[in-house]
């Protein structure tokens, strides 16, 4: 009988072979059919100057070899912190599933094109607030973000909305994914992989709960 690359990771005969992606993939796809909102959300922690970590929800964008990508304000305090010191760290629990997927790792920039393409896509409401927003600083009330936006809507018209330059993606490049599945009295399954570098074969291991 064909095994599902879950069972195969908990399997602690029959793990050597697994690609971290893919059983991603496999979580993913569950998490898309349970969850009652934003499977894509995810924590990101970055860490400022001081060395203290910051943290906040994100929504997963783009993944794919290269790792796993969101799109952000550059100018926001998590732009400055990853700018200045590009690692992170990244959790997605779904509630629904009883699962966790953690990950950390050096972060990229996507390239122009990328954010252009997926900024382009987006609802035009959606552009403009990312065109006025800026992001993370004071707001001296909710009016002053209402009226900037109405200012934008109607200097843009029916043209289209360029993508701001501050505006684009980070990728999480993963050295080490984690999957956690709840079990009976805090028996979790914990199973972590890691890898020297990108192109460096992943190595697991089971951790105690
Ligand atoms: C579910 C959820 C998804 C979010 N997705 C994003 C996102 O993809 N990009 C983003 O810039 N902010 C997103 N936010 C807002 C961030 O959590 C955060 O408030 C904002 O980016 C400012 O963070 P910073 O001050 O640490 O830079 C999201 C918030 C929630 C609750
Ligand atoms: N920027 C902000 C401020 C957000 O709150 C979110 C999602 O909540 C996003 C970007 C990413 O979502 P989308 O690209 O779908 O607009």
């Amino acid at each position: 009988m064909l095994q599902t690359l879950t069972e195969r990771l908990f399997d602690d005969a029959d793990r050597t072979a697994l690609d971290p992606l893919a059983l991603f993939e496999e979580w993913f796809a569950l998490a898309q059919e349970a969850e009652p909102n934003d499977p894509h959300a995810m924590a990101f922690a970055s860490v400022d100057g001081d060395g203290l970590p910051d943290v906040r929800m994100v929504l997963l964008n783009a993944r794919d070899e290269r790792g796993f990508s969101f799109f952000t304000n550059f100018q926001s305090t998590k732009g400055h912190q990853l700018l200045d010191q590009p690692k992170g760290a990244m959790v997605m629990h779904w509630k629904s599933l009883r699962r966790q997927i953690r990950m950390r790792g050096p972060v990229e920039q996507v390239t122009p094109a990328e954010a252009d393409a997926y900024f382009a896509s987006r609802a035009k409401g959606s552009q403009i607030a990312s065109s006025v927003s800026q992001q993370s600083r004071p707001l001296e009330n909710r009016q002053t973000l209402l009226d900037e936006v109405a200012q934008r809507t109607s200097q843009i018209g029916e043209d289209g909305v360029t993508r701001p330059p501050h505006w684009s993606g980070f990728r999480l490049v993963p050295s080490s994914i984690e999957f956690w599945k709840d079990g009976e009295f805090r028996l979790h399954d914990r199973v972590r992989f890691t890898r020297e570098g990108i192109d460096q074969p992943w190595t697991s291991q089971r951790l105690y709960p």
